[in-house]
């Protein structure tokens, strides 16, 4: 293992830089504050082909979980792979502020324009202003003033209610053993929350804790469940946990003993939380489910002070409060001239009436004029405009207003990260597909581009000579062929209505 490398600062003045990806970020600061301990360097390609075949680097070091770095090839080809003064790689966080430089021993081509890279890694410049800075600490910190003996730990990726709160008290008292609770902040948030509201959440419930230390650990959820416990088990390790109260599958990969809990239920004779089996069935209540929770915490009803602290709910009625005073995003799609802009303005004058909603327009001529001036039709462009449209959009719905976006977004790819946005934002996402059949938008040709792409005067077309991927996740589909424009409106008050976003649908 290659690690403590370091350059002049001369050397790093003169490097390219680049901005990962917000999870490849996290996994960098995992490796570079030690929890990803032993793997110090960004695995190369030979290490990465060791880990899936034998759960260990190319030196034999043990460790379970590919990590990896994707840069753009034409960053890569700037460097000189065999001059260690010129192969340095600068990575910047989202700001653009320099967080790492990486020592760019080994690269691979990995998919269009982009390649992987392997090496060392050092940490460069201030670490940012975080929010909950001083829970923020590596795991050397946390191990130097852990007292000695067994250490319980548990990965709060979500609120703790009655239930966990008793599991862990149970476990902690068993084993006699201090308490590591590490919050997950990276990657898509918990339970529709923000990673701030998350570990307001948990602090809330700090009394009904035992003694613990508290940390924020840049975890994200990996998409192979397999590699996320045994990842989770590798950084509970570098925190000094001994114990990992397991929440999903159960394995350590050599790390902590995992602690598997038993299932609780309530009891309602004495009001305790206890194992399932021995309460009687008429004096058991089970936990709420995830999907209660929500449903609960969409409608605006209190979470019962049997399942759930009192504060733990204030908290999370304060994160996620009832639907109708949630930022949401409306985003229509479908082809030009389907009615997306006529029934979201229909929309939007309905709720400016009532005024339970402050709405603002993204209209798809408006963004082409202004956010997104310059911009043509070719798909990288398409792509870009709807990724600015999404940004915007998910920026107004965090601010707890409701966007209502109306493009053509042909492509599935980015409305998908419109939807992750928002949801980022700790808002909705409601996908309209304005699904009126292209023979219909060509008989309306309001513009007359469908006459000049059939005459070939326009090429790229949406639905004509350019593609329009239907949408398989929309929450709401309307085809107008047959619909007058109040009706085809109030089917979209009347979905806002029954599913809690507003509360009246009066067509304007
Ligand atoms: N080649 C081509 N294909 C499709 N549409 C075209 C094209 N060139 C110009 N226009 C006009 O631009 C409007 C679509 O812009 P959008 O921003 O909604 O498109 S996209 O989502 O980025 O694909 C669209 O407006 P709407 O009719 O309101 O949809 C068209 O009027
Ligand atoms: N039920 C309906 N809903 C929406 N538009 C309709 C409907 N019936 C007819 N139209 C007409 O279809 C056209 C849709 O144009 P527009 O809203 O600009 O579409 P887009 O924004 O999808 O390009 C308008 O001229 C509108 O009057």
């Amino acid at each position: 293992m290659s690690a403590g490398w370091v350059l002049p600062e001369g050397v790093l003045a003169q490097a390219p830089s680049y901005t990962p990806r917000p999870a490849e970020l996290a996994d960098l600061e995992l490796l570079l504050t030690g929890a990803f301990a032993p793997l110090t360097s960004l695995p190369t390609s030979t290490d990465l082909r060791s880990i899936s075949a034998h759960g260990t680097l190319a030196d034999g070091t043990p460790w379970p979980v590919p990590v990896t770095l994707e840069v753009p090839t034409e960053l890569i080809s700037q460097l000189e792979s065999d001059n260690p003064l010129r192969r340095a790689l600068i990575l910047t966080d989202t700001e653009g502020a320099p967080v790492a430089a990486v020592d760019v021993m080994d690269s691979w081509p990995t998919r269009d324009g982009m390649s992987g890279v392997g090496g060392p890694v050092r940490a460069m410049g201030e670490s940012p202003r975080w929010a909950f800075k001083a829970l923020r600490r590596t795991p050397q910190q946390v191990r130097d003033e852990l007292p000695p003996g067994r250490v319980v730990g548990v990965v709060a990726d979500q609120p703790l209610h009655r239930p966990q709160l008793a599991q862990i008290v149970h476990a902690t008292r068993t084993l006699q053993a201090h308490l590591v609770v590490m919050i997950p902040t990276a990657g898509p948030p918990a339970a529709g929350l923000s990673s701030e509201a998350l570990v307001r959440c948990v602090l809330a419930a700090d009394d009904r804790l035992p003694t613990a230390t508290v940390v924020t650990v840049p975890l994200r959820r990996r998409a192979n469940e397999i590699h996320d416990a045994l990842i989770r088990a590798r950084v509970a390790q570098s925190y000094g946990v001994t114990h990992l109260l397991a929440g999903g599958p159960t394995l350590s990969g050599g790390g902590p003993r995992v602690l598997v809990p038993r299932e609780l239920a309530y009891d309602s004779r004495d009001g305790q939380w206890r194992g399932r089996d021995d309460i009687p069935p008429r004096n058991q209540r089970a936990a709420l489910t995830a999907t209660e929770i929500d449903d609960l915490l969409d409608r605006g009803f209190p979470l019962p002070e049997w399942h759930t602290p009192p504060a733990v709910a204030k908290e999370l009625a304060r994160a996620r409060p009832p639907r109708r005073h949630r930022g949401v995003v409306l985003f229509f799609t479908g082809l030009s001239g389907s009615g997306k802009s006529t029934i979201a303005r229909g929309v939007a004058a309905s709720l400016r009436e009532t005024g339970e909603r402050s709405v603002t327009v993204l209209d798809g001529d408006i963004v082409r004029r202004n956010l997104s001036a310059g911009l043509g039709f070719s798909k990288a462009d398409r792509d870009r405009n709807i990724q600015r449209v999404g940004w915007v959009a998910a920026e107004i719905a965090k601010h707890r207003g409701m966007a209502i976006c109306c493009p053509i977004a042909p492509y599935a790819a980015p409305r998908t990260e419109a939807r992750a946005a928002a949801l980022a934002a700790g808002a909705g996402f409601l996908l309209v597909w304005v699904a009126t059949p292209l023979a219909v938008c060509e008989q309306r040709d309001r513009k007359g581009l469908y006459a000049k792409a059939r005459a070939g005067e326009l090429t790229g077309m949406t639905g004509v000579d350019d593609p329009y991927e239907e949408p398989a996740d929309a929450e709401l589909v309307v085809d107008t062929t047959k619909l007058s424009i109040d009706e085809a409106v109030g089917t979209v008050l009347g979905y806002l209505e029954e599913h809690g976003w507003i509360e009246t649908a009066r067509v304007a």
